[in-house]
């Protein structure tokens, strides 16, 4: 456990920042960098927590991974060469690394097994065992088969069709990794899209897919071409000093080199509705996937609707989000949100519960949640249930709040965001 106690802001958030490399991206150029034959150089990899689980993973099967600081070398001869881990495979406390990797495990002809800490363990990963025994793979875990710990004996996999039950890129991500070892061609339907990045990489390294009218293809193709990645910065992360500068009057924060895939700003949309100001300048395009720097300043801010196609773009926003709502005028309302109750807590019940100590007018709904502004912060302690977003959305709540705020926790952070304190420290002029 390690609380901290933060103390009210006095000075509006101001100067430039480059936040860390997108996790997902990181997590998927790890995974693509590992099977495919030849050198992998990524640059700007996430280095958290999360993302080392990945990396750790790709080790036991004897891939060479060698880090230098935010850069990583994989130098890999491909799947075919990868050894049966001699011990249990540990996911910590990371969705993405416990479901793609279920589905790369898939593939792979032999046994492993595979745990994460108490929130892993917690998470359901039937939504994506379902699709993975359909190819053809081998599954058995605790709970009927539904969670970790988990045996997997994967090889011998055959295409399918598959529509996706549950707004998830994890689950599309499995299913199309899987895919990749699998005889014929292996197809997913996904109605809403969710974020693209596999899709993209997988391009990148030369796989055979191809999308058209929600329906993305991949056949068999187990040489994937070593290909370089530059990872762009995590919008997730700049969502954090985003929400920020949108809240503390006077603010003005130029967020570098952010990931601004269509897939992902769903942030920026839902702040530009608001009424916060968001300019966009310097956009490029790396392996797919398009990155710029966001320039965000406070406004007057006012309640809104957040449902529907924009959930799986903001998914992970959502908490902050909600923190930039108790300072708008009116209502805000977002719904068709359940999916937040299965992350690495409960985080309609997380967020409500918390904001409501600090003094914010919010309830919890079935699928999301109501909140009513502007409310005056008080402070007080908060919980961050082990739950990296929930830890730093209570750090910026702390930024409007008359009082201290005291977060029982905030190890989590380090799963995405190590350096987040010391970047709040740098835009605030605090150290
Ligand atoms: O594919 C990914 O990298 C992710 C997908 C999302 O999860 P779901 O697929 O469960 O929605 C998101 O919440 C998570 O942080 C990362
Ligand atoms: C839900 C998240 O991650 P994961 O599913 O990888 O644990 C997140 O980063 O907010």
């Amino acid at each position: 456990m390690k609380e901290v106690t933060l103390t009210p802001l006095s000075v509006p958030l101001s100067g430039q920042l480059q936040v860390p490399g997108d996790k997902s991206i990181s997590h998927r150029a790890v995974i693509l960098g590992s099977l495919a034959e030849g050198t992998t150089n990524i640059t700007n990899f996430l280095t958290g927590e999360d993302c080392m689980r990945t990396v750790h993973a790709f080790r036991q099967f004897g891939v060479s991974i060698e880090q230098n600081g935010s850069s990583l070398k994989i130098n890999s001869s491909g799947p075919a060469s990868f050894k049966e881990p001699l011990a249990p495979l540990y996911f910590g406390n990371s969705g993405t690394t416990a479901r793609l990797m279920l589905g790369v495990l898939a593939g792979l002809p032999f046994f492993t097994s595979v745990y994460g800490d108490v929130s892993l363990a917690a998470r359901p990963m039937d939504r994506v065992i379902s699709p993975l025994k359909k190819l053809g793979a081998w599954f058995d875990g605790r709970a009927g088969g539904s969670r970790l710990p988990m045996a997997v004996r994967g090889g011998n996999l055959e295409g399918i069709h598959y529509t996706l039950p549950v707004k998830s890129a994890q689950v599309k991500s499995a299913v199309l990794l899987a895919g990749l070892f699998a005889e014929g061609v292996t197809e997913v339907i996904e109605e809403t899209p969710s974020r693209n990045h596999s899709e993209n990489m997988l391009q990148a390294f030369g796989a055979d897919i191809t999308e058209k009218n929600h329906h993305i293809r991949i056949t068999n193709h187990k040489s994937l071409k070593a290909t370089d990645v530059d990872v762009p910065g995590d919008i997730s992360s700049a969502a954090f000093f985003m929400a920020a500068a949108a809240i503390v009057p006077g603010s003005k924060l130029t967020l570098t080199n952010v990931g601004l895939n269509d897939s992902r700003t769903g942030i920026i949309d839902v702040l530009q509705e608001m009424g916060a100001s968001v300019a966009i300048s310097n956009k490029q395009v790396t392996g797919g996937e398009a990155y710029g720097d966001v320039t965000i300043s406070s406004q007057k801010l006012k309640g809104v609707v957040i449902k529907g196609d924009i959930i799986p773009r903001l998914i992970d926003e959502i908490p902050v989000i909600a923190l930039v709502a108790t300072q708008a005028e009116g209502e805000t309302v977002i719904r068709d949100a359940t999916e937040l109750r299965l992350k690495e807590t409960d985080r309609i019940k997380a967020v409500t519960d918390g904001l409501t100590r600090l003094g914010a007018n919010v309830k919890p709904t079935e699928d999301g949640m109501i909140i009513k502004g502007i409310t005056a912060l008080t402070g007080g302690r908060v919980k961050a249930y082990h739950d990296h977003r929930i830890a730093m959305m209570h750090a910026v709540a702390s930024f409007i709040t008359k009082e201290n705020v005291i977060i029982d926790d905030i190890s989590s952070i380090a799963v995405s965001y190590p350096d987040f304190f010391e970047h709040l420290n740098r835009v605030t002029n605090k150290n």
